[in-house]
């Protein structure tokens, strides 16, 4: 697998006062936080990926999902227009980055909207989850720009959760993973494999083996275990109280 490169960037001291949408706000550890950051961005450089640091948000309490500020396509960022308006300004830095390293800039206009956390890529299957914070002009937006490229993209509704990627990731054979409560239509997918937890719907491919995943998920651990996977739990709690998980944190570029 030729990923090689991912965007990160660190958490603002302002990460407790993040967006919630389906969770009850807690106390957040910002020092906990940065802690869990910087293991998570070890975690993928101990499996061989450079992390570019896009430059911190420290005003943008959500700064440090920076997954949502794009979505790449073979040498194409898409740059997201938040349908949150609290998170646009994430939006410029990220795109300087990403254009730093070689990609090609697209942007959605008004009235569109989309969250790189609605994309989920499943080889040329590009699925937008629609109901929340990408609209349907963010989606036929989308749409026109990766098509050309290849790309089928497939409308996919999400309802009762944040993001698509809160409900759903898929494993490297392409099987789509999530906990089926939280799944508004798993038939959506050729191919659906029910987890035992909500944390355990979310994996970053390290490569064709390693799956980076929440600590907060052992029971699917063992279950990716027993389908050969090798899983790599990194803790993100403070993450987790914002309605983030492993995929948020970064921006796979795959080279
Ligand atoms: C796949 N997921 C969940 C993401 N890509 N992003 C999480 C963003 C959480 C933030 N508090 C918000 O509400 O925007």
């Amino acid at each position: 697998m030729a990923i090689t490169r991912a965007l990160v960037r660190r958490p603002s001291p302002r990460l407790a006062e993040g967006l919630l949408t389906h969770l009850e706000r807690v106390p957040v550890d910002a020092d906990l936080a940065v802690r869990q950051w910087q293991q998570y961005v070890d975690a993928l450089t101990v499996a061989g990926w450079t992390t570019v640091e896009v430059p911190p948000a420290d005003d943008c309490p959500d700064g440090v999902f920076v997954e949502d500020t794009m979505v790449v396509y073979g040498d194409l960022a898409v740059i997201a227009r938040a349908g949150a308006t609290e998170r646009r300004p994430e939006a410029a830095a990220a795109a300087e980055a990403v254009q730093a390293q070689g990609y090609r800039l697209a942007h959605i206009d008004a009235p569109g909207t989309f969250d790189g956390g609605d994309i989920l890529k499943v080889g040329a299957t590009v699925y937008v989850g629609q109901g929340g914070r990408t609209n349907q002009s963010g989606f036929e937006q989308l749409r026109a720009h990766l098509e050309p490229l290849g790309a089928q993209v497939v409308p996919v509704p999400v309802r009762k959760v944040l993001h698509l990627k809160s409900a759903v990731t898929a494993l490297p054979d392409g099987t789509v993973i999530g906990y089926e409560p939280l799944v508004d239509d798993p038939s959506a997918f050729p191919s659906f494999r029910a987890v035992p937890e909500e944390a355990g719907s979310h994996v970053v491919l390290l490569d064709d083996r390693r799956l980076l995943m929440a600590a907060s998920a052992p029971r699917s651990a063992a279950l990716f275990s027993e389908l050969g996977y090798t899983p790599v739990p990194v803790d993100i709690t403070e993450f987790e109280k914002l309605e983030g998980c492993v995929t948020c944190l970064s921006v796979r570029l795959r080279g």
